[in-house]
C-alpha cells in the first residue's frame, strides 16, 4: 500500500502557536483533543483537520480497513460543564445557502447582516460556497471510478476557495485559514487516493469528502466576521448534530443526544455569535454523515429548536414563497405568511419552499422560520409559522398557493364487480406497490364502481401489467370491466389551510376552470383540506393554474384578445382599447392584451401584448404575412393567459365561417359582423348549440343597432318569460341617414357619399342599399327570438337600381349612383306631398313566424318620422309590453359607437369570467 503521509500544512509559527494549546486540554484521546484544542479561536476546534491528523495516524497503525473508522473519529470531550447553555428568544439563527456564500463579496455581505442582527445571541448556519458541494461529490465520484483527473479537480476546490479567502481576509487570519485548506486539501488527497485504489467509496467515506465545502465556509465566515471585532466561533456540526438513517436518503435527528453535545460544545466556547457548518452531521457512532437533500435548511431548523430560537431566519436569493411557480404564473405573488402545514403541503408539490421535513422541528416549538431575500434586504419575506389567529378569513384568502406535478398518468380501475367487496382497493394498492410505483393520489367515488389513481408516467406501464395480472379473472368474468390507463396528465393542487373551514372555495376553484374551459379528470380533496387535488390533461396544466391562480389571488381577468380586421370599427376598437387599458386594470382588475392583430395582407403577433400605441407601425414594419390559421394558433398556444379571445372585425363570411371551430379550441368569439348569425341556418344552430353546451361565449350585440342594447334587450326579455310578439323598426344606420337628409337640399347619391364617409355603411353601401344587411338584422333578431329563418325567407325591396347591381366594386358603384339621383328626386317629392316621409323598416313578426324589410312612407309625427343622423329605432312589442312597446332608439352605426359595442362585449365577457361587475 501506498503511503497516505501528508506534508505539515502549518508554516512553524502557526504550527507553534498550536502546540502549547493542544497539550494544555489533551485528555484521555490525545491527537483528537489537541486539535480540538489547538484552534484557532479560543479552544475552538480545527474541525476537519483533527480527524483527518487522526485518521493518518490510525491509518498508518491499522491499514486502509479502518480508514474510515479512522477518518470519522468524531468524538464528544469529555469536558466539565462549566456555561450553561441558554435557551429561548435571546437566540436567533439564520442559515445561509450556496448562493449566498457564492462569492467573497457575498460572504462579506452575509457577514454584514449578522452584524446588523441585534439579537443578544446568533447562531449562523452556512452552506458550501456554491457549486462546492457538487464539485466535491465529483471528486468522489471522479476517484472510485478511477479517473486521475480528481487531483486535478481537487486543485481546482483548493484554488477557489484560496481565493475567495484572499479576497476576503488578511494578516494572521488568512494565513490560518490558508494553513487549514492546505491541510484539509493534502489529507482529502490522501483519502480520495484511498478510494481511487479500493475503487469504491462508502456513503460516509462519500459524506466525510462533501462536508468540507461547510467546514471550509463556516471558517472564512468566523474570520469575516472577527476582522470586525466581534468575537465568534465557528462549530463543525459533525460534534453536535447526532442523526440516525430513516428509510431512504433521510435521517431522523436524535434530539436528546443533539442537545447533551451542544451543551458541552457551548460549556466549551460560550460565544454569542457561532458559525455552524450546515448539511453535516454524524451518526450516534460519530461516524461523519449529511443530512441529505437541502439538509442546511434542516441544520438550522433542528438547531433552531435545540436553542428554542426566536426565529430562523433562511437566507436565499428569492424574495419568499410566491403563490404560484413564477416561471409559469408571471403574476405571481409573495405571500407575507404561511402556516407550517401549508408550507408543507407546497413542498410536496414541488414547490420551492422547504423540504417538508425542515419544517418539523421548529413546529413542534412552534418556532417562526423567514425566507428572506439576501439580495434584496427591503423584501420582507415569508414567514412560516403557526397559523395566525386573525389572518383574513375571506373567501380568496383561504387559497394559499397552488402548485402543479407534470409527467403523470391515472390509473382507473372499473367495474360493478367492486362495489362491496372489501380488499378491492388493497388488492389494487398492492398491486402498485409490488412494482414500486408511487401512488400520487386516489380517487374513487361512494358508488365505488370505480377506483382511479395517479402515478409518475414512466411507473405507469408497469402498474397497468401488474393490475392486470392481479385481476386477470376478474376482467374474465366480467367482475371487472376495464383497468384503462390515461397518459399525459397532471395534478394541479390549491393549498390553504382555511379552506377547511370555508364553504365555497371549491365551488370558485371548479368555476374557474369551467371558464377557462378545461376539463377536470379526477379530483381528491383529504379530510385534512389542506389541498384541493384536481387532474387535468397536462397541456391544460399551466393554463389552468393561471385561471385559478388569477381568480383567487389577483382577482385580476386577464384577457389575450386577437383582433381581425382592424377596418374602420377594429381601428376605432383599438384606440379605445388603449385609452381605457390603464382604467380597466386599475379600477376593475381587467387586464387585456391583444396579443395578435391580423388584417388582409399582414399580421403582427405578441406573447405579452401588442403595443397599442405604435400598432399600426407595427403592423407595417414588424408584421409577417397574414394567415389566419396561425394567428390563431399563435392565440390558442399561448400560455401566458389563461383566456382568449378573437374579436372578427371584418365583414367576411370565410372569416365567420371558423368560429365554430374557434369556440370548439375554448377560444371565445366577440363580433360586430353579422355572417355568422345570418348565415346558413344549420350552421348558426350548430355554432349555438356548441357555444351553449360549452363554457366558451359568443358574443354579438354589435350586429344590430351597433352600440344599442338590442340583442341583450331581447335576451332580457326572453330570459324573464316575456313573449315577444314583434319587433319593428329602422335597423339600418345607413339608411336612417340617407332618409333623414335627403329632403331635397342634396341629390341622393351624395347623402349615400355622406353616409359612406361618415362610417355608416357596410364596407360595399350595397349591401346597406339592398336591404341585405337590414335583412340580415332582421334574421339575427328572429333566430334569436326562436324563429328558424333563412335570410331567403325575408323578402327585400332593394334599393340599388337593377343597372348597379353586377358593379364589379363599390367605388364604381358610387361612381354610378348619381345617374339614379332623379328617381329618388321623383319618390321623395311624391312622400313629401302627401305629406310622408320615407322610411327603410324592418319586420320581425314573431307571433306570424315571419320576417320582412320594406320602404314605407310614415306621416310625419309618426314615431319613425322623428329620427336623426343615423338613429335606429327598435320597437319590441311583447306580453308585458303590448300597449306601449319597448323602444331603444338612437345611433345605430358609427365607428365610436360599434367599436363600443364590440368593447362591452369584451367588458361582458371579462364579468363572465370572474371579473367584479
Ligand atoms: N360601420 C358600422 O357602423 C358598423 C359595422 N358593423 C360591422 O363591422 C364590421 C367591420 O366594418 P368596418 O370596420 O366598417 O369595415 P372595414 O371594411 O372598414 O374593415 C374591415 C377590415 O377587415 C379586413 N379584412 C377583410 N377580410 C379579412 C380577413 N379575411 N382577414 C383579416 N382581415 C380582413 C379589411 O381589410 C378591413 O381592414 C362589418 O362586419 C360591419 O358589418 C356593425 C355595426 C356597425
Ligand atoms: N351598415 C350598417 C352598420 C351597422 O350594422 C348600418 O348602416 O346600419
Ligand atoms: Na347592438
Amino acid at each position: 500500500m501506498r503511503s497516505l503521509a501528508v506534508a505539515s500544512p502549518l508554516p512553524p509559527a502557526a504550527a507553534a502557536r498550536r502546540r502549547p494549546r493542544a497539550s494544555a486540554s489533551a485528555s484521555g484521546r490525545e491527537v483528537i483533543s489537541q486539535c480540538w484544542k489547538c484552534g484557532i479561536n479560543q479552544d475552538q476546534p480545527l474541525g476537519n483537520s483533527l480527524r483527518i491528523g487522526h485518521s493518518q495516524g490510525s491509518l498508518q497503525r491499522h491499514g486502509s480497513k479502518n480508514l474510515l473508522a479512522a477518518a470519522a473519529a468524531i468524538s464528544v470531550e469529555q469536558a466539565e460543564v462549566s456555561t450553561y447553555l441558554p435557551k429561548g428568544d435571546m437566540w436567533s439563527v439564520h442559515k445561509f445557502g450556496g448562493t449566498c456564500m457564492g462569492t467573497p463579496q457575498r460572504i462579506q455581505n452575509v457577514a454584514d447582516i449578522v452584524l446588523g442582527d441585534s439579537s443578544e445571541r446568533k447562531l449562523i448556519i452556512v452552506s458550501a460556497m456554491s457549486k462546492v458541494t457538487d464539485m466535491m461529490f465529483n471528486l468522489v465520484h471522479k476517484a472510485q471510478s478511477r479517473d486521475n483527473s480528481y487531483t486535478t479537480a481537487l486543485d481546482e476546490v483548493f484554488n477557489k476557495h484560496m481565493a475567495a479567502a484572499k479576497d476576503l481576509l488578511d494578516g494572521e487570519d488568512l494565513a490560518r485559514f490558508l494553513a487549514q485548506l492546505h491541510s484539509d486539501i493534502s489529507n482529502l488527497r490522501a483519502m480520495l487516493r484511498a478510494i481511487f485504489i479500493a475503487g469504491h467509496a462508502t456513503e460516509s467515506f462519500s459524506d466525510f469528502v462533501v462536508g468540507h465545502g461547510e467546514l471550509w465556509s463556516a471558517q472564512m465566515l468566523s474570520y469575516a466576521i472577527k476582522k470586525s471585532g466581534v468575537p465568534c466561533s465557528w462549530m463543525d456540526t459533525r460534534e453536535i448534530l447526532v442523526v440516525k438513517p430513516s428509510g431512504s436518503n433521510q435521517v431522523d435527528p436524535d434530539y436528546l443526544e443533539s442537545e447533551k453535545r451542544l451543551q458541552k460544545w457551548f460549556s466549551r466556547q460560550p460565544a454569542a455569535t457561532i458559525i455552524a457548518t450546515g448539511f453535516i452531521a454524524s451518526t450516534a457512532e460519530n461516524i461523519p454523515t449529511t443530512l441529505k437533500r437541502d439538509g442546511s435548511d434542516f441544520s438550522a431548523s433542528i438547531i433552531g429548536s435545540l436553542v428554542r430560537a426566536r426565529q430562523v431566519t433562511i437566507w436565499t436569493d428569492v424574495d419568499g414563497v410566491f403563490s404560484a411557480d413564477p416561471r409559469k404564473v408571471s403574476e405571481a405573488v409573495i405571500l407575507s405568511t404561511l402556516s407550517y402545514q401549508e408550507a408543507w403541503e407546497m413542498s410536496y408539490f414541488g414547490a420551492n419552499v422547504l423540504h417538508p421535513r425542515t419544517i418539523i422541528p421548529v413546529m413542534k416549538d412552534n418556532i417562526p422560520i423567514v425566507i428572506r431575500n439576501m439580495f434584496n434586504l427591503s423584501a420582507p419575506g415569508t414567514m412560516i409559522c403557526k397559523q395566525p389567529a386573525n389572518e383574513n378569513a375571506d373567501l380568496d384568502a383561504c387559497v394559499k398557493s397552488f402548485a402543479t406535478i407534470d409527467k403523470l398518468a391515472l390509473v382507473n380501475v372499473e367495474g360493478t364487480g367492486m362495489a362491496g367487496v372489501p380488499g378491492t382497493a388493497s388488492a389494487i394498492f398492492s398491486a402498485a406497490k409490488d412494482v414500486g410505483a408511487n401512488v400520487i393520489m386516489i380517487s374513487q367515488a361512494s358508488s365505488e364502481h370505480s377506483v382511479c389513481f395517479a402515478v409518475p408516467e414512466k411507473e405507469v406501464a408497469a402498474v397497468s401489467t401488474a393490475l392486470h395480472v392481479r385481476f386477470r379473472e376478474a376482467l374474465a368474468a366480467g367482475r371487472l370491466s376495464k383497468v384503462e390507463v390515461i397518459r399525459g396528465c397532471s395534478i394541479l393542487a390549491a393549498v390553504g389551510l382555511r379552506m377547511a373551514s370555508t364553504p365555497g372555495v371549491s365551488a370558485i376553484l371548479f368555476d374557474a376552470l369551467a371558464k377557462a374551459n378545461i376539463n377536470v379528470r379526477a379530483i381528491a380533496q383529504g379530510c385534512s383540506e389542506y389541498n384541493i387535488t384536481v387532474v387535468l390533461k397536462q397541456e391544460d396544466c399551466v393554463r389552468a393554474l393561471k385561471a385559478v391562480h388569477s381568480r383567487f389571488f389577483l382577482s385580476k381577468t386577464t384577457l389575450a384578445v386577437g383582433i381581425i380586421g382592424p377596418g374602420l370599427i377594429g381601428r376605432t376598437l383599438l384606440d379605445q382599447l388603449k385609452d381605457q387599458a390603464a382604467v380597466l386594470k386599475e379600477n376593475m382588475n381587467i387586464d387585456l392584451r391583444v396579443i395578435g392583430i391580423i388584417g388582409s395582407r399582414t399580421m403582427h403577433l405578441s406573447d405579452i401584448g401588442v403595443d397599442l400605441n405604435q400598432w399600426k407601425e407595427l403592423l407595417r414594419k414588424e408584421a409577417e404575412l397574414a394567415d389566419l390559421d396561425s394567428f390563431v394558433r399563435h392565440l390558442s398556444e399561448n400560455h401566458v393567459f389563461p383566456n382568449k379571445v378573437l374579436v372578427d372585425c371584418t365583414a367576411d363570411t370565410n372569416v365567420a365561417s371558423h368560429y365554430y371551430d374557434w369556440l370548439k379550441k375554448g377560444i371565445h368569439v366577440i363580433t360586430p359582423n353579422k355572417k355568422a348569425n345570418s348565415g346558413p341556418l344549420d350552421r348558426y344552430l350548430k355554432l349555438r348549440t356548441l357555444q351553449r353546451a360549452s363554457y366558451t361565449h359568443y358574443f354579438y350585440e354589435a350586429t344590430v343597432g351597433a352600440g344599442l342594447p338590442i340583442i341583450s334587450t331581447l335576451r332580457g326579455l326572453l330570459e324573464t318569460g316575456d313573449k315577444i310578439l314583434r319587433i319593428e323598426g329602422i335597423f339600418s344606420g345607413t339608411l336612417s341617414y340617407i332618409f333623414n337628409n335627403f329632403e331635397g337640399t342634396r341629390t341622393f347619391s351624395n347623402v349615400v357619399a355622406e353616409a359612406k364617409e361618415a362610417g355608416y355603411t357596410e364596407p360595399d353601401p350595397r349591401d346597406d342599399l339592398s336591404g341585405t344587411d337590414v335583412a340580415r338584422k332582421v334574421i339575427i333578431l328572429a333566430r334569436e327570438s326562436g324563429l328558424r329563418l333563412e335570410l331567403s325567407d325575408i323578402p327585400v325591396k332593394s334599393l340599388v337600381p337593377e343597372a348597379l347591381r353586377s358593379c364589379s366594386s363599390a367605388d364604381e358603384f358610387m361612381q354610378k349612383l348619381p345617374s339614379f339621383d332623379q328617381d329618388w328626386d321623383r319618390q321623395c317629392d311624391e312622400a313629401e306631398a302627401a305629406g310622408e316621409v320615407l322610411r327603410y323598416v324592418g319586420v320581425v313578426d314573431v307571433a306570424n313566424r315571419k320576417g320582412r324589410v320594406e320602404l314605407q312612407r310614415y306621416k310625419r309625427d309618426h314615431p319613425f318620422a322623428q329620427l336623426s343622423g343615423s338613429d335606429n329605432i327598435i320597437a319590441f312589442t311583447t306580453s308585458r309590453y303590448k300597449e306601449q312597446p319597448l323602444i331603444v332608439r338612437g345611433p345605430g352605426a358609427g365607428a365610436e359607437v360599434t367599436a363600443g359595442g364590440v368593447f362591452c362585449d369584451i367588458l361582458r365577457l371579462a364579468s363572465y369570467l370572474g371579473a367584479p361587475s
